[in-house]
């Protein structure tokens, strides 16, 4: 897997360059980061990467394939190998459905897709979903309630299990822990950490959190409105040719 941005930029209006000439690379089983203030277009260089947003100059390809894929049959295949998880948790699954018909309609979606971890043959979809809550820490029985019965943790533990059901090569992660407690926080990076061990996925991780960045990525790249202006390996994280923008979120990290 590898995902290439060469000199990418977008604008929302003609004056209005939210992301300029941005350049980095994603390998397979890498977890990256990136990180930057409230409107530094973390959200909307997500939303280009997932092809939801077009771009006007650069490049994005993805195994090659320049996104976004222009023939549907190109869009489903990049759509079962990249899936993402949002910062609101809430709003994501299907109120009238039980957890179990939510977790496994990317299976359904993808019939051609055997998950490694799961041993599909002779196994219900109901069993199936049991066993995809168990990898993402939750208890089978949860397959049977409906999402309004579940706490802001257990929703964002069944996304994830619907995001990894089909084993993308790549999950971009927005702000997924935001709108969790400290102690779910944790938990959830936790679970993403164990996971990406698990899989050898490539994980984006997108947040203005520096200290959950630097918990489970091992690279960094800084966006101050729209500009990369710091990229390096975590263990370089206190070295004095940082940014002093990177060096201003590290201290704000402390002092919370
Ligand atoms: N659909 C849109 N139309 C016009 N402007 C937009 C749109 N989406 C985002 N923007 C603007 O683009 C800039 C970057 O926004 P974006 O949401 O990508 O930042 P962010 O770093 O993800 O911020 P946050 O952490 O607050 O979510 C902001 O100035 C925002 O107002």
């Amino acid at each position: 897997m590898t995902l290439l941005v060469q000199n990418v930029s977008k604008q929302f209006f003609k004056n209005m360059k939210v992301l300029k000439d941005l350049s980095f690379q994603l390998e397979k089983g890498e977890c990256v980061g990136i990180v930057g203030e409230s409107g530094s277009g973390k959200s909307t260089l997500a939303r280009v990467l997932l092809g939801l947003e077009p771009y006007q100059q650069g490049l994005i390809t993805f195994n090659g394939n320049v996104i976004p894929p222009k023939k549907p049959t190109q869009l489903r295949q990049f759509r079962k190998k990249v899936q993402m998880i949002f910062q609101d948790s809430s709003n994501t699954l299907n109120p009238k459905l039980p957890i179990w018909k939510s977790v496994t309609e990317p299976l359904d979606n993808y019939k051609e897709v055997t998950p490694s971890f799961i041993q599909l043959k002779g196994l219900s979809k109901k069993n199936v979903a049991e066993k995809l809550l168990q990898s993402v820490g939750l208890e089978k029985q949860l397959a049977y309630r409906n999402p309004g019965s579940l706490s802001g943790g257990q929703k964002q533990r069944v996304n994830i299990a619907r995001a990894i059901s089909i084993e993308p090569e790549l999950l971009i992660c927005d702000e997924p822990t935001a709108s969790l407690d400290v102690m779910l926080q944790v938990q959830i990076l936790h679970l993403l950490k164990d996971l990406q061990k698990r899989s050898n996925m490539a994980i984006l991780f997108i947040s203005h959190d520096l200290r959950a960045v630097t918990f489970i990525c091992q690279r960094v790249i800084v966006l101050k409105k729209g500009v990369m202006v710091d990229q390096f390996n975590i263990k370089d994280l206190y070295q004095k040719e940082r940014h002093p923008y990177t060096k201003a979120l590290i201290q704000a990290a402390q002092t919370e």
